[in-house]
């Protein structure tokens, strides 16, 4: 489905990859997916966030066919995946829970388990997948004497090895350092631009923030919010440090406008949800004639905002 170059065409980049729709499951009495609905378009990165045992990882072990669902539908690359039907399952990597790790095998022996295809193209996605998961250093040593995120790389390494069209991953920066974090980002979101899907799931959603371009909110057994994340962050409060030459005449004009200060005595800080509202702030501080040095955006609270949508929609 790739065009010239590796570079998607515009309808391959809309195509749908995997869809979700009505999924139910109950372990027991407990009702953990209640018609679950959700899409991932081809060469996107859909953040899968809710809470602790909101279902994350049963929405993925139910994708790999993994488990018996109560009814619903789910394809792959248009293919009908269930318990019974793993053919879509071909170009799918994933890494669900623990990877699962052979004391005794060397990282390149794990690899060569699971590598498909000719002995020249074999060696070539190890060589390829060592190189870009940074493995080089321990990749032929046994895995016994592996640390905890050394055993995950090796098992994002596995996931990612064939080249799948659809990568799943269950919080894949757990027990990852910074540097392993970021070149992980990296491998994913080149991998992305050359048309692979990802379905990635944490419950620290500004973990997400950097890598994922589409938002899938968990909650009451229903995903409560599809967005992008970029309207995730327009939609939260935004928090800015305004400089004034007069702070205190600035703390005075803000507050007879009703605009909260935050408990900052050094600087001035405003939560806001709007650029109306801080065009009002601003024009509040410029109409009792007080210098505006420079405003600042400290952060979004994007937590903050995903717990406002959950507490504001519940599930439907
Ligand atoms: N095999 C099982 N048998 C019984 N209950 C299960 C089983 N697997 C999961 N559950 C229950 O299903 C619910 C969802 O669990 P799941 O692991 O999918 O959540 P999660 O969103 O991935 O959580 P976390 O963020 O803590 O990893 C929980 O209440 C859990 O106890």
């Amino acid at each position: 489905m790739r065009g010239l170059g590796g570079r998607l065409r515009k309808e391959d980049n809309m195509a749908v990859e995997l869809s979700v729709k009505n999924l139910h499951k109950a372990f027991g009495k407990n009702q953990v997916l209640n018609g679950v609905d959700f899409t991932v378009e081809t060469g996107h990165i859909a953040a899968l966030v809710g809470p602790n045992g909101a279902g994350k990882s049963t929405i993925m072990k139910a994708v790999l066919g993994l488990i018996p669902t109560n009814g619903g539908d789910i394809t792959i690359h248009g293919k009908k995946v269930g318990i019974t039907s793993h053919q879509a399952l071909d170009e799918v990597g994933a890494l669900i829970e623990y990877p699962g790790i052979y004391p005794f095998l060397t990282g390149r022996q794990h690899l060569a388990l699971f590598v498909t295809g000719t002995k020249s193209q074999k060696k070539a996605k190890i060589d390829w997948v060592v190189n870009a998961m940074q493995m080089g250093g321990y990749i032929d040593t046994k895995a016994k004497s592996y640390s905890l995120g050394m055993k995950q790389k090796l098992g994002i390494a596995q996931a990612l090895l064939n080249r799948p069209k659809l990568v799943i991953l269950d919080e894949p920066m757990n027990g990852l350092d910074p540097q392993a974090v970021k070149n992980l980002r990296d491998v994913i979101v080149q991998l992305a631009s050359g048309g692979t899907s990802f379905l990635i799931s944490s419950h620290i959603l500004s973990e997400l923030e950097k890598l994922a371009d589409t938002v899938l909110m968990l909650n009451g057994g229903q995903i409560v919010e599809q967005t992008t994340m970029t309207a995730l962050k327009d939609a939260g409060t935004k928090v800015f440090t305004i400089h004034t030459v007069d702070d205190q005449a600035a703390r005075a004009a803000l507050s007879n406008q009703g605009i909260t200060l935050l408990p900052d005595a050094t600087k001035i800080q405003v939560a806001l949800t709007s650029q109306d509202a801080l065009d009002q702030a601003l024009r509040a501080l410029i109409n009792v004639n007080v210098t505006i040095v420079g405003v600042d955006q400290v952060k979004h609270d994007l937590e903050g905002t995903f717990l406002d949508m959950i507490n504001q929609k519940g599930a439907k």
